[in-house]
């Protein structure tokens, strides 16, 4: 079909690591809006879908290298004829210390032209909530969270105004709670307000699911949203309203691949090494990599892989370097956080490839850098979004093959995470 009939797409998202894409795209798709996920910036022309996602790898990069992939992004997007625009950010506001969201989001909108954008990385239903600014994981400051503790990102001040303003060279400003819950005009009014006070982004307070619908509906007009997935939550009904969106009951159906299973998992977070506990504790099948004889050049990975064929046939494995906060400390300590990372990512990435030669049809993968790193290894780079296995985790499926995957964001997913997703896996 020639680029002059095709259907444009509705929506654009940037997002910073693949599983904070699919965590968008699923809450999308829960709106009817047909959602396909690229792997990094496509070659060619945009798929046949009201919503597309560009899962980057951005998140732990330096900021000139986030802005640029992020800008190619948006270019694309642009081309597919994107009306609305959307940096996906992590619902904890990961950034390293450097932070690259306040660059790419100015970046994005001076690209733009616009004047004004909103950040609000609130997800309730995952027990993320802003309020006065400050971000909560459950009952507790996000400093106070296990976040504090993350080996790429950990986050140690819960107000987000500070944290975005460190990173801006606009005016960072917030919209408290009691605006908020006065609905969309009264947030117009706010964001009128401070783009005449010269503040170019600001944090929006939002604790519950209609929080977010005021806020999807006060940023009808705005060019840019950054955002955790939860604001995506009230697009779908905008786009319907302007007539640019049929909702699809469809949208999130997937076609049966069979095939083995198994679960991969680099993720150190509090939720994942609780699920891989979970794992363990029933005595199901899994093997465990170091870091530390990654570094002195053990073979775990064929090790692992050998130890997996002879079980896949038995039923699912897991295959982990899930490690707790301490021991990734110590890790960290000996081999510098960035080369371990890298060690445990390379590693767990050649594990898939092998478990998708050995007949892998069905894989999870736990963490955001680990899922980029397996996405990039198996050379996928379109999938469809299927539902979802807990909030902001669907399964998801490898256009053109017949190999279903379901990316874990690190702090997602109930205790018994890794086995719904397979039981619930065709
Ligand atoms: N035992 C370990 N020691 C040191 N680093 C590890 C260990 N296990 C995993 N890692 C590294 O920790 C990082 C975990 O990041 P990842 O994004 O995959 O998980 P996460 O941060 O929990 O997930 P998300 O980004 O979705 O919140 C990866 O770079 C991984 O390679
Ligand atoms: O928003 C979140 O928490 C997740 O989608 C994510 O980005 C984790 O990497």
């Amino acid at each position: 079909m020639s680029a002059d009939t095709r259907r444009r797409i509705t929506l654009g998202v940037i997002a910073d690591d693949f599983t904070g894409a699919t965590d968008v795209a699923s809450m999308l798709v829960r709106g009817g809006m047909k959602t396909v996920q690229v792997v990094g910036v496509p070659q060619g022309g945009a798929p046949e879908a009201d919503a597309v996602v560009v899962a980057l790898k951005s998140r732990t990069a330096p900021a000139v290298e986030a802005v640029r992939d992020a800008l190619a992004a948006l270019h694309w997007l642009q081309d597919a004829g994107a009306r609305q625009f959307y940096f996906k950010v992590c619902s904890t506001f990961d950034s390293t210390a450097k932070g690259n969201i306040g660059p790419v989001t100015e970046a994005l909108q001076q690209a733009l032209d616009s004047d004004f954008s909103i950040a609000c990385p609130a997800f309730p239903e995952n027990g993320r909530t802003v309020f006065r600014g400050h971000l909560f994981v459950g009952d507790e400051l996000l400093s106070e969270s296990s976040m504090r503790h993350h080996p790429l990102t950990p986050m140690t001040d819960a107000n987000l105004v500070r944290v975005l303003q460190a990173q801006s060279r606009g005016k960072v400003g917030l919209v408290r709670h009691e605006v908020v819950v006065r609905g969309a005009a009264a947030l117009r009014a706010a964001f009128e307000q401070l783009r005449a006070a010269q503040v170019r982004l600001a944090v929006v307070d939002a604790i519950d699911n209609d929080h977010l619908r005021h806020i999807a509906q006060a940023c009808d007009g705005l060019l840019l949203l950054t955002a955790g997935s939860g604001v995506a939550l009230g697009l779908p009904a905008v786009y319907q309203a302007h007539g640019w969106l049929q909702p699809d009951a469809k949208a999130a159906e997937l076609a049966e691949v069979g095939g083995a299973a198994a679960v991969l998992s680099g993720s150190c977070s509090a939720a994942t090494n609780a699920q891989v506990s979970h794992w363990l504790d029933a005595g199901r099948p899994a093997w465990r990599i170091d870091a530390r004889d990654l570094a002195a050049g053990a073979p775990a990975a064929e090790q692992g892989l050998a130890w997996a064929r002879e079980r896949l046939a038995q039923g699912p494995v897991l295959i982990y370097a899930t490690a707790q906060p301490h021991e990734v400390r110590d890790i960290q300590s000996e081999l510098g956080a960035e080369l371990a990372g890298h060690l445990v990512e390379q590693c767990l990435a050649h594990i898939a490839q092998g478990l998708v030669d050995a007949g892998v049809r069905r894989l999870v993968v736990a963490g955001g850098e680990t899922s980029g790193a397996v996405v990039q290894a198996l050379g996928v780079n379109q999938l469809r979004i299927g539902a979802p296995i807990d909030p902001g985790v669907p399964w998801t499926q490898a256009e053109g093959r017949p190999l279903q995957l379901a990316l874990k964001s690190g702090n997602f997913g109930a205790v018994d995470f890794f086995v719904k997703a397979l039981e619930l896996s065709r």
